[in-house]
């Protein structure tokens, strides 16, 4: 293995999963695998880029510390000889964490500073300009961001946010000298460095400037940041012959299917209202789940009912609905009750023969993913930005994991003809 990616979520592994295996258009990308924690046994040996899949974005610091150091353990045990930590492109973090403390622990255990600090993500309208972190047209703290239930950000000033998580003074490396392009972006890396800085905040407005950011740290051992910091980095691996851009057929999977939705995210509940129009759909009433009157046979029963018709089945509230359920039970108990019930109907899915499945929020994919003991999966075509195909190369499985706000309106049936191999942008 090449490069490792230690991702602090799973929708989030996905997405940079998705971004190395596609690479940049015309050169190919690396063969890529994604892991569902971290793996007890080796890589499949044709694998270049393995992506870890974490929990660690709302742990306590120390907690996320010893599980990202252990995803490195690992990963170089593989053979990786550079490495990569993934965090949200909205920058999900508190005062006390989880960003500054992985991100120094791993640049410690890796011996660096002077690291790219990165979350933009042009695509999905995220980018960094002189240190301010834009969701579209809007500061990071002016664009909903700052209402979000674990990590309110309630500061576009990363470089200001990074140095209350961080033990050493955090740098910045600004669009004036990206523009000037890798070397200069490097000297301003090695100057940060010899100033001690371990976490640079590096500008980013355009994909090219991820690709200078990339081509600059061809030989960096460690870059911290979205999906979008590992756009250049395939290419780097394909310039120096040590991959040829090939990352092999996806031939798809045309059995049962199911989708199923915890994410309460505006963005997909407008994919549920869509789907809704022309595909059934089952609500799950949270007081029903906590009464137990709602359980997951009842949900593997409409799916089985539905099959061939791309049945959803979702919790998904609008902020306030997901209020007065937290105010009612408890945020953590609902969360549990919810995700339990998602893992458990999957894995009855899974077991009554459904290949494909579609999953909509971090922690409801999180929960399904482990549920299931996939272990390893590999990367497929893409169905939207930062959302791949992924699939088993044992088991006769598709999964299409997607983040909170990823997608487009019809995201949903478009995830469904991906994955049985249907050519979707
Ligand atoms: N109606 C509801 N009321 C309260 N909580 C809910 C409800 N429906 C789902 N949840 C819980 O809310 C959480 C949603 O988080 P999840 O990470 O799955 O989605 P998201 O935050 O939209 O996605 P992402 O983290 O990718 O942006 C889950 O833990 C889920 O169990
Ligand atoms: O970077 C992003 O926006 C996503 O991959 C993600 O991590 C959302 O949870």
């Amino acid at each position: 293995m090449l490069l490792g990616v230690i991702a602090d979520d799973f929708t989030g592994a996905s997405d940079i999963a998705n971004t190395l295996a596609k690479g940049q258009s015309g050169e190919g990308g690396l063969v890529t695998s994604q892991f569902m924690g971290i793996p007890d046994q080796d890589a499949a040996p044709q694998v270049e880029a393995g992506v870890i899949s974490l929990k660690s974005r709302s742990v306590a610091p120390e907690a996320a510390i010893n599980d990202s150091l252990a995803a490195l353990a690992w990963l170089q045990a593989q053979g990786c000889r550079q490495f990569v930590f993934k965090y949200c492109s909205t920058f999900d973090s508190t005062e006390q964490g989880n960003i500054g403390p992985v991100g120094e622990a791993l640049a410690a255990a890796l011996g660096v500073k002077g690291v790219v600090a990165c979350p933009a993500f042009p695509a999905m309208g995220r980018t960094v300009y002189q240190g301010h972190l834009f969701v579209n047209d809007r500061l990071l703290n002016q664009s909903g961001m700052e209402n979000h239930p674990l990590t309110p950000m309630r500061d576009a000033n990363i470089r200001r946010w990074l140095r209350l998580q961080s033990q050493t003074d955090v740098g910045l490396v600004s669009t004036p000298t990206v523009h000037m392009g890798a070397e200069a972006i490097q000297s301003a890396l090695k100057a940060n460095a010899d100033e001690g800085n371990t976490l640079v905040i590096v500008d980013a407005v355009s994909n090219n400037d991820l690709v200078l950011i990339g081509k600059a740290c061809a030989e960096a051992p460690l870059l911290t940041g979205g999906s979008g910091i590992a756009l250049g980095l395939a290419s780097n691996f394909i310039a120096k012959g040590l991959a040829t851009g090939k990352t092999g057929a996806f031939s798809g999977k045309q059995g049962p299917e199911a989708i199923l939705a915890g994410s309460c995210s505006g963005a997909t509940r407008e994919q549920i209202d869509n789907h809704a129009r022309e595909h059934p759909v089952l609500a799950i009433s949270v007081d029903d789940v906590m009464a137990g009157r709602t359980t997951a046979s009842d949900v593997v029963a409409f799916i089985s009912a539905n099959h061939g018709k791309a049945p959803l089945a979702y919790s998904s509230g609008t902020p306030e609905q997901v209020n007065i359920a937290q105010q009612r039970y408890g945020r953590d108990t609902v969360s549990e009750k919810l995700d339990g019930l998602f893992a458990q109907t999957a894995k009855d899915l899974v077991s009554h023969g459904v290949q494909r499945l579609v999953v909509a929020g971090g922690e409801t994919s999180g929960a399904v993913a482990l549920a299931l003991g996939l272990g390893e999966l590999a990367i497929g075509p893409e169905v939207s930005p930062g959302v791949p195909v992924l699939f088993s190369r044992q088991k006769e499985i598709t999964l299409a994991l997607k983040s909170g706000n990823f997608g487009g309106p019809m995201f949903f049936t478009d995830a469904l003809s991906a994955l049985a191999g249907g050519n979707h942008p």
